[in-house]
């Protein structure tokens, strides 16, 4: 690819007059983008992980825990991701995601069913007028080893069978061989293709693999790498890797958006995925991006979890709280 592909794409980014001109020129040349990108401020790891530990340990009221858990049901990414995928298992996956607790009308929908492309009409169909969206990994999730027209074909293919949301992985071997802008170009591209496809309406999710990137200050570059080229959300993890979601790799990334958004008026979601499993866990993260973040990202427009098996355990503390008791596992659905 040549750089006149970056310059094609780069004004997709849709950032406010004021603040474009400052970042324009960085994604002109790889040189340029190397430098800014090695500008960026380093990371303490230290001091990162003790602010993430620390935010770890905050507990809430009753009255906010029950708020809190429906917020985090609202914001996950229900997910289904295995070889093993079959249309059933799909379609009992969109019907819980419509009907998250049969014995609870109130109980919310999670935001949306996320599932390999070719599993995308399944779940537009079973979730039809749920108000539930499609989610798709695309770009030959989960290592990314294809060529771009694959990629790119792969996106178009989810989005044209009816996704919403596309979750696209980086080329890690890219980024980590310092090939930035090859990177800036791929995400750019699937952006346009995405935006091709769907009249402007699907969103992009950019997977950066953190537990791949061997340190924050990659999480930081990836991030503000990723914002440049367009992703409407950052992510953390495919959830197929030894080290998944983190509290610190998560903060790196919060940090990335309010910087961004701080630099360029423009907003950008994260998403945490992998490895999220637990009601304190998710009540953590949701601590963590409130004070980092504030109320503008807590709402699943702007922050997503992306996880298999959370969605249950919610629902049983859930039920807990209302009820007094533990229901136990036999009262929500075995995925
Ligand atoms: O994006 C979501 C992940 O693939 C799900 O990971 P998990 O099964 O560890 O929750």
């Amino acid at each position: 690819m040549t750089v006149g592909y970056a310059r094609r794409y780069a004004p997709l980014v849709t950032m406010p007059p004021s603040a474009a001109p400052a970042l324009a020129d960085v994604t002109a040349s790889d040189a340029a983008l190397r430098r800014f990108l090695h500008g960026l401020p380093g990371v303490d790891a230290v001091g990162l992980d003790a602010r993430a530990a620390a935010l770890g340990t905050r507990s809430i009221k009753t009255t906010a825990k029950a708020y809190a858990i429906d917020l985090a049901i609202s914001m996950i990414d229900l997910t289904t991701l295995e070889g093993a995928d079959t249309a059933g298992k799909v379609r009992s996956l969109c019907a819980k995601g419509r009907n998250p607790d049969p014995s609870d009308r109130t109980a919310p929908s999670p935001a949306a069913v996320c599932v390999y492309p070719d599993m995308v009409p399944v779940a537009r169909e079973a979730l039809a007028g749920s108000g539930v969206l499609v989610a798709s990994v695309a770009t030959a999730f989960p290592a990314g080893r294809a060529p771009l027209e694959v990629k790119l074909a792969d996106v178009r293919a989810a989005v044209a069978a009816g996704a919403d949301e596309i979750d696209m992985v980086i080329d890690r071997g890219a980024f980590l061989s310092g090939r930035y802008l090859k990177v800036f170009e791929e995400i750019a591209a699937v952006r346009e293709n995405c935006a091709r496809v769907s009249g402007g309406a699907a969103r992009l999710k950019v997977i950066f693999e953190n537990g791949e990137l061997a340190t924050y200050d990659n999480v930081r570059r990836a991030s503000w790498l990723a914002m440049l080229a367009g992703a409407d959300f950052i992510k953390t993890s495919t959830g197929k890797v030894a080290v998944n979601a983190t509290p610190s790799n998560t903060l790196v990334m919060l940090e990335a958006v309010r910087d961004f958004r701080d630099a360029t008026g423009h907003q950008v979601g994260v998403k945490p995925a992998g490895g999220i499993r637990t009601t304190k866990d998710a009540v953590k993260y949701l601590v963590m991006v409130n004070e980092t973040l504030g109320d503008d990202w807590l709402s699943p427009h702007w922050f997503r979890f992306g996880a298999s098996g959370l969605l249950n355990d919610l629902l049983m503390q859930r039920q807990k709280l209302s009820s007094g008791r533990y229901s136990g596992p036999d009262y929500v659905t075995v995925d």
